[in-house]
């Protein structure tokens, strides 16, 4: 059995877990992370069926092979059900997600911008400034997913790969610690390593660990900074560009 976590998670430093997986602990200040719980909250009362229920923590757990998951979600942009994009979904009843803001596809250009620098990222990209800097400004995630967390929840092993585009995974977190277990791109199994994603936490994977295979396997309970007043549970935000709209691509 591998460590459920390595002496690595103690340094927090930024990272290259992998060849384009990069994790930058503390990413985001507390300020910002009270703003994203704050939006958290609004997003997840935007449809009728929603209204309501549980101080806005989505209250949507999609099927995966048949099965319930312990995640709650919600999106920006695009509905994500049934393996796929879709703005149709019948389980919200006609409502339509609130767009991607502006703000959220800035922090999206920020975050690839802080993750893949020479010092950061040595494996990948290869650097050459005017390309790099061009590379990043045309990062237009066009969905944002929204999952929650309660203290027993847990996400399998996956990959995204619903995007018809390969631009990175730009993922974020508030709350709880998670671990999060960064796998590689043939199968769920081993080699994988586990990391410790905290609450201001960023982690990016994109070029060759795209596809990697990743999930959540465990929340820590009781390790949410107290200056949140997020107690209970973990926030996940991950930006996407799909492919789909015509302002992705
Ligand atoms: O919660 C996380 O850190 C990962 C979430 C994830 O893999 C997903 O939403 O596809
Ligand atoms: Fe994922």
């Amino acid at each position: 059995m591998p460590a459920l976590f390595s002496d690595a998670d103690l340094v927090r430093q930024p990272r290259e877990i992998y060849p384009g997986c990069v994790h930058v602990p503390g990413w985001l200040s507390m300020n910002q992370q009270r703003f994203l719980v704050g939006e958290f909250f609004r997003w997840g009362q935007t449809t009728p069926e929603r209204e309501g229920i549980s101080r806005g923590i989505p209250p949507h757990s999609p099927e995966i092979y048949g099965k319930k998951m312990s995640v709650r979600l919600t999106s920006l942009g695009w509905h994500w059900s049934d393996y796929a994009y879709r703005n149709d979904a019948p389980e919200f009843g006609g409502a339509q997600p609130f767009a991607v803001p502006d703000w959220l596809q800035r922090m999206g250009r920020q975050a690839l911008d802080a993750a893949y620098q020479p010092s950061t990222a040595p494996s990948w990209p290869a650097f050459d400034g005017p390309q790099h800097a061009e590379w990043v400004s045309s990062y237009c995630p066009d969905v944002a997913l929204i999952n929650y967390y309660a203290p027993h929840a847990s996400m399998g092993m996956h990959q995204d790969k619903d995007e018809r585009s390969s631009m990175p995974i730009v993922s974020v977190s508030m709350g709880n610690t998670g671990v999060f277990r960064a796998g590689n791109s043939e199968n769920k199994n081993m080699p994988f390593e586990d990391i410790l994603l905290a609450s201001g936490d960023l982690i990016v994977f994109g070029g060759p660990s795209r596809f990697m295979y990743h999930g959540v396997p465990k929340i820590l309970p009781d390790t949410s900074p107290a200056e949140l007043n997020f107690p209970e549970g973990r926030i996940n935000i991950t930006l996407r560009q799909t492919g789909l709209s015509p302002a992705g691509n």
